[in-house]
């Protein structure tokens, strides 16, 4: 089963509870991460379970970078914010730069985020699934 990672910034989660309800039936079918307001707000609106980390700034970036890290993650939807200054703007480069290094699919806006799950929609992340140990 594909893991996926929805992180949203407080300015895009409104943004991405509509993604998720748009896309609940994909999303349903993947195990799903995120950090601890993103997945709370998810979970409110929608019959999606998720595992929530703690929230981005209190670490829940680092956390989802850690699994990045240890290839437990197939896809990382991270809708940022661009226009705001984060505090903690080191932990968000990091989780970024984690899913280059290990050649992780993420997307950092809605239109992306549109081409990837149609992408997981069409069977395209196949190369990923049954990739490794699934914890
Ligand atoms: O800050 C975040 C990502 O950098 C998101 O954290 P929350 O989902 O807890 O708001």
């Amino acid at each position: 089963m594909l893991h996926i990672a929805l992180i949203a910034h407080d300015r895009k989660k409104e943004e991405m509870v509509n993604f998720a309800i748009a896309y609940e039936t994909i999303l349903a079918q993947a195990k799903l991460f995120s950090t601890g307001t993103t997945g709370a707000r998810i979970m409110e609106q929608t019959n999606l379970q998720i595992h929530r980390f703690l929230s981005g700034p209190l670490g829940g970036d680092q956390q989802i970078g850690a699994r990045i890290a240890e290839d437990q993650m197939d896809l990382v939807i991270f809708l940022r914010d661009p226009l705001m200054a984060q505090p903690h703007e080191p932990d968000i480069i990091a989780l970024l730069r984690l899913c280059d290094v290990h050649n992780i699919p993420v997307a950092t806006n809605l239109a992306t985020a549109e081409v990837l799950i149609q992408g997981l929609r069409a069977g395209f992340f196949g190369w990923r699934d049954g990739l490794g140990e699934r914890k």
